[in-house]
């Protein structure tokens, strides 16, 4: 067992001081050090993270920005939604009146597609399967066979050959290695195999032996699991699982009773420590950072603090692992002035020749090198991955049209379409679940889609209900088919079976989660495809990928748009109602603004549902806001087409006092110094809302957010979410 080292020196980041607290307890003037920078970070975690810090604003930025808007808004209220006006091309105008429909045209006054950088990027590759099977290891063989037989596994993937023998000497470790390539497994063995093997016999009221952190309620399910399975032969040692969302009362008694491996979220956890008198940490042996760099994050530092805090008051020694597909050079940095003697396991192949032996992995004694963000993470080999630039105005119908192609003219497709907010998730659940689907929707009857393969959509997203939560990742998990509308929440570390596409329907903020949201396919040696979509703005972004090694390739709008020739059902009245055999450019701009319409009239058929729209756009806006710096002259506001935009969201206009309202306001707080408190309280509050996955479901700050949101009651749609407001670009919602 290690022990773990004593003084470390001064580090900078905040983040340095809740990780040094991986170590047991220091000198007296280390301590005092400690605290000052501790009450510092805690100062500054009172904040979001730097990335989600910036206020959910849709203010631009300058004067020019403003007048741009100004002018947007006002180009937009004459250049469309006049029928008359409106020109896919002269037909596509006639089809429009003889539809008596006031769609405007998605084709027009676009900005043109600009020609895609074309980067040349050598993309960092892994070796998933060894031919070692685990008999080689010195496990028990209750434990191979249940390996065998209940997991079915027989080979050892290379993360696991090298962490598993590392971790039973005792080490500390640092794993990084592809997404879907069994990091799971890599610490669930070693801990069962080293809490088996103990000499007197683990008694359920000792307690958590192993403490095991993950970010989100669905991962701590799926690793219990895990753990659970690999326990079967092992009765004595009991798993749990503490999350948010379940009844307090019930984690209380379950800890009361002893739980001795504990996965938990660090949020869950905080709770307990603060009013569990039953938790206790003092035969803690393991410690493990699943998704260690998202535990890391600055979003979590506190509840980090006060975990490692509890643990370190009393447990002396303990072996530490962390692990994720993205660990960054800043998170190594910390290892190696925090965890004793670790052990850097990355399994990388930079060479491409898949077939040498050093290409399975190479292993570092020390000190830990986790490879810089800026050279590039490994991803999996069977994964194509694609990008398409798609104007404003047409993102609604471009996603549509590709979920038809995937899902209802090839079979077998289980594609997850990635949002940057809860209510940008249920706006899109909602309007496809009203329009696309048979019976539900705005399409008439013999309109709609002649679906061979009925779709089926389902959302996830941290503002939903535990129980709906929980029952949509299992239904996902075991369907064949289906189309799962989420936010990050479901972007680390879940194990969804067969997933054929994943969509980035808003662009990542950050390459890491590029790597881990397309990571929920192409798992364990599978094949699998992601599509990221962007607007003309947004191509640069592609050589941004390109500097962290990620190759896209191209695929074209008209070809995604292409599918709507296939089914009738998007046919305007022109032409009769036979299917077009030839269908050239024209069709499918005609189609595409037939099914434009669809939306648009669904959108706006009540009150209710064009404020669901605007309020979309609003979180939209807000979360574009929320790109780090290194992003923003990518991803900016100002960038944007108001008026375009919102034709994403199915509104014939831009809603007037998006910008201008959000100004006053801003104005006249300035003016009111008793606004300024509120101010911040509200900050906090969003502060609050965006950790809120990571938080235990208990706090008073969401409670109250939630149960506003439930108050619009009857009008909610069908199994809306309690709160599915204000959401971080990124995982945090
Ligand atoms: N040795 C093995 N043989 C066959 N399948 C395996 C093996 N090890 C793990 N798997 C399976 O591979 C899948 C991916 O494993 P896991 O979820 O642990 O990957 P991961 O590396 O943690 O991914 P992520 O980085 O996305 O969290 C799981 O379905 C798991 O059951």
């Amino acid at each position: 067992m290690a022990a773990v080292s004593g003084v470390l020196p001064q580090v900078p980041e905040p983040r340095a001081a809740v990780f040094r607290t991986f170590s047991k307890p220091r000198p007296a003037h280390a301590r005092r050090q400690a605290a000052a920078t501790k009450r510092k970070c805690q100062a500054s975690s009172e904040a979001p993270p730097a990335k989600r810090r910036s206020k959910a604003s849709f203010l631009p930025a300058k004067k020019t920005a403003t007048k741009e808007t100004r002018r947007t808004l006002k180009g937009k209220a004459q250049k469309t939604f006049s029928p008359k006006k409106s020109s896919a091309g002269a037909s596509n105008g006639n089809q429009e009146r003889k539809l008596g429909v006031k769609t405007s045209s998605l084709f027009k006054n676009n900005p043109e597609v600009p020609e895609l950088p074309r980067p040349v990027v050598k993309q960092v590759q892994e070796k998933v399967f060894t031919s070692d099977a685990f008999q080689a290891l010195d496990l028990h063989p209750h434990l191979i066979s249940t390996i065998n037989t209940v997991l079915k596994m027989s080979s050892m993937t290379s993360v696991q050959k090298q962490s598993i023998p590392v971790l039973l000497e005792g080490r500390d470790a640092l794993v990084r290695s592809q997404t879907g390539s069994g990091k799971t497994l890599a610490y669930c063995i070693p801990v069962v195999q080293s809490l088996q093997a103990m000499q007197s016999k683990i008694q359920r009221g000792d307690g958590p032996y192993a403490l095991i952190l993950v970010p989100t309620r669905e991962l701590a399910l799926q690793s219990f699991d895990t753990v659970q399975k690999l326990l079967k032969p092992f009765t004595w040692i009991v798993p749990g699982v503490l999350m948010g969302g379940e009844k307090r009362k019930s984690e209380k008694a379950r800890l009361r009773k002893g739980i001795n491996i504990l996965i938990s979220t660090p949020g869950r956890l905080v709770d307990h420590i603060k009013s569990t008198k039953n938790i206790h940490f003092h035969q803690i042996r393991w410690l493990i950072l699943d998704e260690a760099d998202r535990i890391l994050d600055l979003g979590f530092e506190k509840d980090l603090t006060v975990i490692l805090n509890a643990v370190n008051a009393e447990c002396q020694e303990r072996q530490n692992v962390l692990l994720s597909a993205t660990l960054t050079e800043g998170v190594a940095r910390l290892a190696d002035i925090s965890l004793h003697d670790p052990v850097s396991i990355s399994v990388l192949d930079e060479s491409h020749d898949l077939s040498s032996p050093e290409s399975e992995a190479f292993l570092e004694a020390s000190p830990p090198q986790a490879t810089d963000e800026l050279d590039g993470f490994a991803i999996p080999a069977g994964l194509e991955q694609h990008v398409v630039v798609v104007p404003s105005k047409l993102r609604l119908v471009c996603l549509a049209a590709f979920i038809l192609q995937k899902c209802k003219f090839e079979r077998d497709q289980k594609v997850i379409v990635f949002f940057s907010s809860c209510e940008l998730v249920e706006f899109h659940y909602t309007l496809f679940l009203q329009t696309l689907l048979s019976g539900s929707g705005a399409l008439a009857p013999e309109h709609l889609p002649s679906t061979s393969t009925p779709l089926k959509f389902l959302r996830l997203h941290s503002a939903l209900e535990q129980e709906e939560r929980t029952a949509v990742f299992q239904d996902f998990m075991h369907s064949r088919t289906g189309i799962l509308f989420c936010t990050d929440i479901a972007a680390r570390g879940l194990d969804l079976p067969q997933v054929t596409w994943i969509v980035q329907y808003n662009a990542p903020s950050s390459p890491a989660e590029y790597i881990h949201r397309i990571g929920r396919t192409a798992r364990i040696g599978c094949h699998g495809s992601s599509l990221l979509v962007l607007a003309p703005s947004e191509a640069e972004y592609v050589n941004s990928l390109a500097s962290h090694k990620i190759n896209v390739s191209e695929m074209k709008m008209e070809d995604i748009l292409s599918v709507l020739t296939k089914d009738d059902c998007f046919k305007g009245r022109r032409g009769g109602g036979q299917k077009s055999r030839t269908a050239g450019p024209q069709e499918i701009r005609e189609r595409a603004t037939v099914l434009q319409t669809v939306f648009e009239d669904y959108v706006h058929s009540s009150e209710e549902t064009v404020s669901r729209a605007k309020k979309a756009l609003q979180s939209f806006i807000r979360a574009y806001a929320t790109y780090p710096r290194e992003l923003k002259h990518i991803f900016h506001i100002r960038l944007l087409h108001l008026g375009h935009m919102a034709k994403s969201f199915g509104l014939r206009d831009a809603p007037k006092n998006l910008c201008a309202s959000a100004m006053k306001k801003k104005k006249a707080n300035l003016k009111r110094p008793d606004l300024q408190k509120k101010k911040t309280q509200s900050k906090q509050r969003l502060a609050e809302i965006l950790r809120s996955e990571y938080a235990s479901g208990m706090e008073t700050g969401s409670a109250k957010v939630r149960k506003q949101n439930t108050r619009s009651g009857p009008s909610q749609p069908r199994g809306t979410a309690r709160n599915p407001g204000p959401a971080s670009a990124e995982g945090t919602d």
